[in-house]
């Protein structure tokens, strides 16, 4: 059976920068894979490609086995592929609820404004979005903040914010980029245990990170990029131990790898 996601030979070039060099791999259908690197190494252009928002140079994206590489991000976005940003991408002004639901009107359509207008189909519409953002924000606790502005939250509540909107997708493989990004350390475990939640309930999770402790603790397999290329894919006891990738992405010092 095809994997849910398979890269080939995914290749881009910025100018003479060869930022993702001929990777390949793939992720099957419930799994939780980790994607680690050193900085540079082209880990958020291999998102962006696989997401749409970066043309590949060469090489495919398959996706539920069709080719989605070309594609543009929504098209992406509304065959299963929901993301989050290192960046947050977070309407300030706009509230909690309104930021989740533009993740489910992207799953449901553009029509749930018909309703405004029409009525007829663009009511359900409206109704299945308004549906689907809760419970989106109910999974990642903020449905009791959907009224409030998005910028009232804190930083660390925002990034569940993020979360919620590509849950609301209703994704087959959810694309998280450095959600550990700027938490503490208890709000990192908190995200692992969230994450660990997501996966359980059968969720296919790609994760890049820095923060090892939470890839190696929560990821059932982790690819290694280092200046573009592919250097590893294997467990975390695997990784751990591959000298190419204490070489690499740990400059060769054992300690770090802990
Ligand atoms: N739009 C762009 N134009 C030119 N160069 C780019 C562009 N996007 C990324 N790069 C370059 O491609 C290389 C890979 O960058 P990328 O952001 O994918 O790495 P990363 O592994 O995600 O790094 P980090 O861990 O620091 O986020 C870097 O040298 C970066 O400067």
């Amino acid at each position: 059976m095809a994997a849910l996601l398979e890269i080939e030979n995914l290749t881009r070039r910025f100018g003479g920068l060869l930022a993702v060099d001929r990777v390949s791999g793939r992720v099957e259908q419930g799994e939780l894979v980790g994607l680690i690197g050193p900085n540079g190494a082209g880990k958020t252009t291999l998102f962006n490609l696989i997401s749409g928002f970066t043309p590949p140079s060469e090489g495919t994206v398959r996706f539920g086995g069709e080719t989605i590489s070309g594609l543009k991000p929504w098209r992406v976005a509304r065959r299963g592929l929901g993301r989050t940003f290192q960046n947050l991408r977070i309407f300030p002004n706009m509230t909690v609820f309104d930021n989740v639901s533009v993740g489910a009107i992207g799953a449901v359509g553009h029509s749930p404004w018909r309703s405004l207008f029409r009525g007829g189909r663009g009511e359900s519409d409206a109704k299945a979005v308004s549906e689907r953002t809760w419970a989106a924000l109910e999974r990642v606790g903020l449905a009791g903040q959907g009224h409030e502005l998005a910028a009232n939250l804190s930083y660390g509540k925002r990034k569940y914010l993020e979360i919620a909107r590509a849950l609301a997708l209703g994704p087959r493989l959810l694309i998280l980029d450095e959600p550990a990004a700027g938490l503490n350390d208890s709000e990192t475990a908190d995200l692992a245990s969230f994450i660990r939640g997501l996966h359980a309930e059968g969720m296919t999770v790609l994760l890049v990170e820095h923060d090892m402790t939470l890839v190696m603790g929560i990821c059932q397999r982790v690819m290694v990029l280092a200046s573009g290329r592919k250097i590893a894919d294997g467990t975390p006891e695997h990784i751990r131990r591959d000298p190419a990738v204490l070489e690499a992405y740990l400059g060769g010092d054992e300690e770090d790898a802990a």
